[in-house]
């Protein structure tokens, strides 16, 4: 029989060992050996020869059943005990450990399934109410468009400080022949419908075919017929008798479709009716405003103005003064008009501003305003501008907004500042005119320059090339003039002076080409262009549709070539196949090819509220885009614009 081990002073802290050095053997055999993990051990010797010389008085039945476990265990197989328990007490901490992590996982299978649930849930709602795509995005859309559109009314600070709110039109001495006036509204409809009129609003007036009828006097009718205007075009028909009646409009209609004889005849004879009135003396003036985008807008428009007042005063109608409003030229051109008094001025938001605060005129008996190109005006970021001119005015005025491009969002926006107004609408807002033959060509970036002169043996000039960036403008016209072409350049970085040589040199047919940036040449009208290359396609097909409507003006038809590659966005060129295909134009494959992902989300066409484009919703609006980023940067104006407003 092995001896007893003596106490040791490893295990001496915890053995149960009577502290008798003396005396017999000591009672207790069987020692309970603490090791580092604190657990009990037992010595297989203890347990095995000394059984039956010294029993604990009690061991617990897990022990027990362990132990026997063991025993047999080392029978069978003959493997230490140690391992053999520690694999049952691994066993044990393995299932004490599931125990607690069944625990946790207890918790967090509550948490992921009320996770799981919301999620279900949310299914089964979606399912309920099984939207298709198309109408979460018209949503997702209504939602942008509103808070886009949360902009206060185009109205005065005055006006809205004092709550001043107008509700009825102003009332003019206009009065259509009887005839007219008691054409029923189903031959009003019937007439439009032929002349591809759309009118919105109340009490719209009725429109007239002939300018007798609208009671135009015989000497500009007679001047109009030298400028080969016989029959008013379809916004003439609608506009001018909307405009003599008083009431605030939108028009809307195609690039060169005579939209500024719609809203400039009006503002003459309001004149006209002024003077003969009471002439106007020194210091008075004007009785109505014409605020355009660009200097060269302001100034053509102020030329055609001019024209009709002078083709008055041959007439016997008196005289009326007109004065140009721009930036770049001289006071003293603008103080000799203003000596004697004046009716209508034409102008750019910049220049007019500075006048008005400089108490150079006032608006005291100004009740006529109309912003040509509206919806570019309020883009380029002179909504400012515009409110602040409404602050000069004193009474309630007629306001009249034109455009070839007349979003939903500005018509929104302006319909909210207009009182009672009249929508007119000469086909699709955005649409490019019908009698433009669009062409667009895949052209290399570094084949382009040559390409061009190909290009250019299209048609006789004059021709008109647009480019969006400055440089390349002056590197084109730099290449033409070295291959022998006689060409101009324009764009916002020149001189006015550089700017009026251009213009003249172009218009009067001296020079061949114009090279122009898209900003400085909107909304003129050169005559006769035989054909329009975009040398580069604007990111925004608004700009293209102006762009390509320097030519096909007044019933003439023009050709527009674009040269588009792989830097050109896919949604521009989904908006331009959608455009062409609405002008029924030819899709040449690479265009035909590019899929819309709204139309395999089972969406249906529509157009962009806020730039009128088919490609793309308002989600995608790379105009949208432009103006946050500008918005972000602290821009207000258009890119070129530059010195040039
Ligand atoms: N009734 C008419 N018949 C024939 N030609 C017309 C008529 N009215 C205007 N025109 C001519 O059509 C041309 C284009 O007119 P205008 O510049 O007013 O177009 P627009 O609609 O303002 O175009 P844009 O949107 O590009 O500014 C001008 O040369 C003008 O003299």
């Amino acid at each position: 029989m092995a001896p007893a081990p003596a106490p040791s002073a490893s295990s001496s802290s915890s053995s149960y060992s009577n502290s008798t050095t003396t005396g017999p053997s000591p009672v207790f055999k069987r020692r309970r050996v603490v090791e580092e993990d604190d657990t009990p051990k037992y010595s297989y010797d203890d347990l095995d020869d000394d059984q039956d010389q010294s029993k604990p008085a009690y061991i617990p039945l897990k022990q027990r059943r362990l132990m026997e476990l063991e025993k047999l265990h080392q029978k069978t197989r003959g493997l230490p005990l140690g391992s053999t328990l520690s694999k049952a007490k691994q066993k044990q901490a393995e299932e004490e450990d599931e125990e607690e992590q069944d625990k946790d996982l207890g918790v967090q299978r509550s948490k992921q399934s009320l996770l799981d649930e919301a999620r279900r849930l949310r299914e089964l709602e979606s399912q309920k109410e099984e939207k298709s795509q198309a109408e979460k995005d018209a949503e997702e859309e209504r939602k942008i468009l509103e808070a886009h559109a949360a902009r206060r009314k185009l109205a005065s600070d005055l006006e809205l400080a004092k709550g001043i709110n107008y509700t009825e039109p102003i009332k003019t001495s206009y009065r259509p022949p009887r005839f007219i006036r008691q054409r029923s509204e189903e031959e009003n409809a019937k007439l439009r419908e032929k002349n591809h009129i759309i009118v919105d609003g109340v009490n719209v007036p009725a429109l007239i075919t002939n300018f007798r009828d609208m009671k135009v006097p015989q000497c500009v009718i007679d001047y109009l017929k030298t400028k080969n205007i016989v029959k008013p075009s379809p916004i003439q028909m609608q506009g001018l008798p909307t405009a003599f009646s008083g009431r605030d409009m939108i028009g809307i209609a195609f690039t060169g479709s005579g939209k500024t004889l719609a809203f400039s005849l009006p503002i003459i004879m309001f004149s006209v009716e002024e003077e003969k009135k009471l002439p106007f003396v020194r210091g008075e003036g004007p009785v109505g405003m014409i605020v355009c985008p660009s200097r060269e807008l302001a100034r053509q428009t102020y030329e055609s103005v001019k024209a009709i007042a002078e083709a008055l005063v041959q007439g016997g109608y008196p005289q009326i003064g007109v004065l140009l409003c721009i930036g770049g030229i001289s006071m003293a051109e603008q103080s000799h008009t203003m000596s004697k008094g004046f009716h209508i001025v034409v102008a750019t938001p910049g220049r007019l501003q500075d006048m008005l605060e400089k108490k150079k005129f006032t608006l005291e008996c100004c009740k006529y305003l109309c912003l040509d190109e509206a919806d570019r005006m309020i883009d380029m970021g002179f909504e400012e501008d515009v409110r602040n001119i409404m602050n000069f005015f004193k009474q309630q005025r007629q306001t009249l907004l034109f455009s070839a491009t007349m979003p939903k969002k500005i018509q929104d926006f302006a319909e909210q500042s207009l009182i009672q107004p009249v929508i007119v609408n000469v086909g699709r807002a955005g649409a490019a005119s019908l009698d433009i033959i669009q062409e667009v060509e895949y052209v290399k970036q570094e084949a382009k320059m040559v390409y061009l002169l190909e290009c250019l043996q299209k048609t006789a000039p004059p021709v008109i090339i647009f480019s969006d960036n400055k440089n390349e403008v002056d590197d084109i016209q730099e290449y033409l003039l070295l291959k022998g072409v006689e060409a101009v350049a324009i764009h916002g970085s020149k001189t006015q002076d550089e700017r009026e040589y251009a213009i003249r040199s172009f218009k009067s047919g001296q020079k061949d080409v114009m090279v122009a940036s898209g900003v400085a040449s909107k909304g003129l009208d050169f005559n006769e262009i035989q054909h329009v290359i975009n040398y580069t396609m604007p990111k925004e097909i608004e700009d293209y549709v102006h762009q390509i409507g320097r030519t096909g003006r007044s019933g003439k038809t023009g050709i527009a070539t674009t040269f588009v590659n792989m830097n050109t966005n896919e949604q521009t060129l989904l908006d331009l196949k959608y455009l062409l295909m609405e002008a029924k134009q030819r899709v040449p494959p690479f265009l035909a090819a590019i899929e819309d992902p709204r139309m395999a989300a089972g969406g249906k066409l529509t157009s962009c509220p806020v730039c009128g484009g088919l490609g793309h919703g308002i989600k995608d609006c790379p105009k949208l885009e432009d103006n946050q980023r500008r918005a972000t940067a602290g821009f207000s104006r258009g890119d070129d614009g530059g010195g040039g407003w």
